[in-house]
């Protein structure tokens, strides 16, 4: 159905298409959500999750962002790399194992990762999600379609310099016992060679938005907000508004 609406006119931008075509995406991932829903895979919840995956390389300010993002638009903020932290210092089975992966700035398996955040995602009286730092690798992203059976609404990704990045979590103070020059060097080797994979994946199915990481806080805020802003302004909690929707589209074409 998306695919015959945008093929109406190839005059539309690029960046309208995308956020057509994610649009439409979401009503996809609703139905897949209710699919699984029945099958018993997610407990059913007044409302069908609404998913975004937030990536970017380490320092590049995705969770400074999400407390704002959170504030503004009222998501549950599940950070993965919190969760394992909160894993390591529980001393849970999982702790130990935990930990030298991330001291080594690898990646923890996908089945711990994926079941921590399915545990928060039922806890939470919420259903708009903000999963910061995760999927790092093809293999996680594999792992959440299986294991919590939808997929995300919106990706976002934080493009930040190298140098830009490594100086701010060199200057974060945060204890972190990844925040050091050899672990960066790691992590940013990792984020190249198993992240940007994902990230190129979302962006060929016209999921993601892609923001420059730098100037203020503030600043980066501004390029953020309107993302959310759009879909806030079109609940697609139901076909027909999905019709509308796409009605107005083509209305704004001719
Ligand atoms: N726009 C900005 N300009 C300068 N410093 C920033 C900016 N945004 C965040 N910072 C600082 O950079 C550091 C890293 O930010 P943050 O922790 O949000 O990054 P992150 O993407 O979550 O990193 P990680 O993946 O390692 O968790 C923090 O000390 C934060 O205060
Ligand atoms: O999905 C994930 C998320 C994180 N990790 C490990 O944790 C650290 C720190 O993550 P932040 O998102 O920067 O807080 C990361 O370098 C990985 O080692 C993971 O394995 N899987
Ligand atoms: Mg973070």
């Amino acid at each position: 159905m998306w695919r015959r609406v945008a093929s109406l006119s190839s005059s539309i931008s690029s960046s309208f298409l995308a956020q057509t075509a994610s649009r439409l995406n979401t009503w996809e991932s609703l139905t897949t959500g209710i699919a699984q829903q029945a099958k018993g895979v997610i407990a059913p919840k007044e409302k069908t999750p609404f998913i975004t995956f937030f990536l970017g390389g380490p320092g590049s300010g995705k969770g400074t962002q999400c407390i704002k993002i959170v504030e503004t638009f009222g998501f549950a903020h599940l950070s993965a790399g919190d969760l394992l932290r909160r894993e390591i210092a529980s001393k849970s089975a999982d702790g130990a194992m935990i930990l030298n992966t991330i001291k080594e700035g690898k990646i923890v398996p996908s089945q711990v990762t994926v079941k921590l955040i399915q545990k928060e995602m039922e806890l939470s009286d919420n259903h708009k999600f903000l999963i910061d730092g995760f999927p790092r690798t093809e293999e996680n992203r594999v792992s959440f379609e299986r294991i919590i059976g939808v997929e995300p609404n919106v990706v976002l990704f934080f493009d930040c310099p190298e140098e830009e990045m490594v100086k701010r979590v060199l200057n974060r103070n945060e204890g972190r016992v990844d925040d050091n020059l050899e672990t960066i060097k790691k992590r940013l080797t990792v984020f190249q060679a198993l992240s940007l994979p994902v990230i190129n994946y979302y962006s060929e199915r016209g999921k993601l938005y892609t923001i420059k990481a730098i100037g203020t806080e503030d600043e980066i805020f501004e390029q953020v907000r309107p993302i959310f802003a759009a879909f806030e302004a079109i609940p697609l909690n139901t076909r027909w508004n999905w019709y509308i929707s796409a009605l107005v589209v083509v209305i704004d074409m001719s």
